[in-house]
């Protein structure tokens, strides 16, 4: 069997998890290739401490190593890391996917060279229904998500508003409005409301208000929609990672995603 190489650009939260699971050979058909990282010396450390052998290269030699490379890494950098893999006709899995919104010509360079970018569920749930019901007729979708203030701390919305987190005290309503918006205003908090609003009506009709709570400890994100196939009511809390910003399931989304690529037996949308 021909294996998948997979680069992985930002060794954080999710990058590291994914590093030790995909060099552990724990996902069948995938080695890992390459990673990339903001600090090439510290990435080299972190690998060998973890007796992980994969190469720290520059982001534009991926497409000479890999055949896949998932973005996990600071949303600003998205093009970098796009760019030379679908100028290849390769994959790029997008994590900061709020990020491709103000950038469309990321996806014109999939369709232009052939190659794909895939955006897994993430830390959200839902998307292979909501997907589905685009098929159909969606009338609406609504998402609410209520996070600790502290996993909201440095939002562009937050600094431009004068919002300081550490003063709420009560389950305050910080933001209502597009998806389009709220990634603007939120790029590192609310990448799942932009996947949502990819997966069905598009991010000008998909609201989300965000609420910071300090009464939960979970990122929590409830969804309704309203389809002329079903009515959808999801609701996630997910466990933050040691970044407070990311849930848990996210890496784990993304490795079943790799493992779905060449399963006999693939389940779900
Ligand atoms: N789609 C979804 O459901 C979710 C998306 N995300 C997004 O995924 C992205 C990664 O999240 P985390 O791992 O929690 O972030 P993180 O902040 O823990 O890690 C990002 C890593 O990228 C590294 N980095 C900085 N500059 C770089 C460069 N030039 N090249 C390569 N790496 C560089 C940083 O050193 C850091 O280690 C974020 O944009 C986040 O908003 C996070 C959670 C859910
Ligand atoms: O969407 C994001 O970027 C992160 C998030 O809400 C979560 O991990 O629950």
């Amino acid at each position: 069997m021909t294996t998948t190489r997979i680069a992985i650009a930002g060794l954080g939260a999710i990058g590291k998890t994914l590093a030790k699971r995909i060099a552990g050979g724990t996902i069948p058909g995938t080695t890992l290739a390459c990673v990339a990282s903001g600090d090439a010396a510290k990435a080299r450390a972190w690998l060998d401490s973890e007796g992980i052998t994969a190469p720290v290269v520059e982001l534009a030699a991926f497409p000479d190593h890999a055949d896949l490379a998932v973005e996990c890494a600071p949303s600003a950098i998205i093009e970098e890391i796009c760019g030379p893999m679908l100028k290849a006709g390769k994959t790029v899995m997008v994590l900061s996917c709020g990020a491709l919104l103000p950038r469309p010509q990321i996806i014109e360079l999939a369709k232009a060279h052939g190659g794909q970018i895939i955006v897994p569920t993430g830390a959200l749930l839902g998307l292979d229904a909501v997907t589905a019901a685009a098929e159909g007729t969606i009338h609406s979708v609504k998402m609410t998500t209520r996070k600790p203030p502290r996993g909201l701390i440095g939002a562009p919305y937050l600094i431009e508003k004068g919002l300081d987190m550490d003063k709420i005290t009560a389950p305050t309503l910080i933001f209502s409005g597009s998806a389009r918006e709220a990634a603007k205003g939120f790029p590192a908090n609310v990448n799942v409301a932009v996947a949502l609003s990819l997966a069905g009506i598009g991010p000008d009709r998909t609201t989300i208000d965000i609420w910071a709570d300090p009464s939960v400890t979970r990122n929590c994100h409830e969804i309704e929609v309203d389809a002329d196939s079903a009515k959808l009511s999801l609701r996630i809390e997910n466990i933050p990672s040691e970044n407070p910003k990311t849930g848990r399931i996210t890496a784990l989304s993304v490795i079943a995603a790799l493992r779905k690529l060449r399963a006999p037996l693939r389940v779900g949308t």
